[in-house]
């Protein structure tokens, strides 16, 4: 059977939202938002703390379920407007600070990554783990370059050794989108420059980067757009060039902002 791409002559986009609203307690989180990912293109999502970026990833996740308002809603990654919750799985890879505290007990590296087989927080009794698998959680490690962190303890590691075995756990499965949520929280200059290393060297193996953000320098040069939230709303969205600007980020924060951009990276002075 031919595929949507096929039959329409137009390339299926990674994602397309359209009045995606979510509430929680009565209150929209989410207040119809659209957003447009084609295959190939890595995106950023910014905002303000509590405007609605980790909700967004929980629509695109499975966890939060939007409803469409008067004006119907469009919700469909590749092309799909229904998954089922494992074929999901399958297509994504995530990392995020929350997924790290889930973790924190006595679970070597090898096994964290070996979980994302399962898209479980470690190994159990009912998982199969079958010697490809070893294999594959193994190359995976070598192309990350942490194959000494193999039989540390997950509890044991730094922040950022834990953040890159994490990394290893979302693309061992082999999913098409890697989505990083907040991904160098807490880590310190020298770990957050290896984490962006290798979120490009991710992107150049050709996975989509979906990255969620209030921190500019997260932004890795691959990413060409930028998607702003504000209060639940898409605020602004367009080429990072052009949505990166002073007047923009001050609107969006409250506050005035200054820009520069060094070696591909942009940084916010405030
Ligand atoms: N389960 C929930 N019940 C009630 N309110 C919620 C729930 N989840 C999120 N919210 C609210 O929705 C808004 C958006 O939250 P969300 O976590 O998506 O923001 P965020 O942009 O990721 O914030 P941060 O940068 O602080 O992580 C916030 O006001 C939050 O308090």
């Amino acid at each position: 059977m031919p595929s949507a791409e096929e039959t329409t002559g137009q390339e299926v986009p990674l994602l397309e939202m359209r009045n995606v609203t979510v509430s929680r307690n009565d209150r929209k989180i989410l207040d119809s938002v659209g957003m447009y990912i084609r295959q190939g293109e890595n995106i950023a999502i910014i905002g303000p703390n509590g405007s609605g970026k980790s909700s967004i990833i929980k629509v695109i996740t499975g966890d939060y379920r939007p409803r469409a308002d008067s004006s119907g809603m469009v919700f469909r990654i590749m092309g799909k407007e229904s998954w089922n919750i494992f074929d999901l799985r399958g297509l994504l890879g995530i990392v995020s600070g929350d997924l790290q505290l889930d973790y924190m007990r006595d679970i070597s590296g090898m096994e964290v990554v070996l979980s994302g087989f399962f898209s479980s927080i470690g190994i159990y009794a009912n998982h199969r783990v079958r010697p490809e698998m070893v294999a594959t959680a193994y190359e995976v490690m070598k192309f990350l370059e942490i194959p000494h962190l193999s039989g540390k303890l997950i509890s044991e590691m730094s922040a950022g050794e834990a953040r890159r075995i994490l990394i290893g756990r979302a693309l061992v499965h082999d999913p098409q989108i890697l989505v990083l949520d907040e991904p160098a929280n807490s880590l310190d200059m020298k770990s957050h420059h290896q984490f962006r290393e290798l979120t490009r060297k991710v992107a150049a193996a050709g996975k989509n980067i979906v990255l969620v953000t209030h921190d500019l320098g997260d932004i890795i040069p691959e990413i060409d757009r930028v998607i702003l939230l504000k209060d639940g709303k898409v605020f602004a969205e367009g080429k990072k060039e052009e949505i990166l600007s002073e007047g923009k980020l001050s609107d969006l924060f409250g506050l005035p902002v200054k820009v520069s951009r060094i070696n591909g990276y942009y940084h916010a002075i405030y």
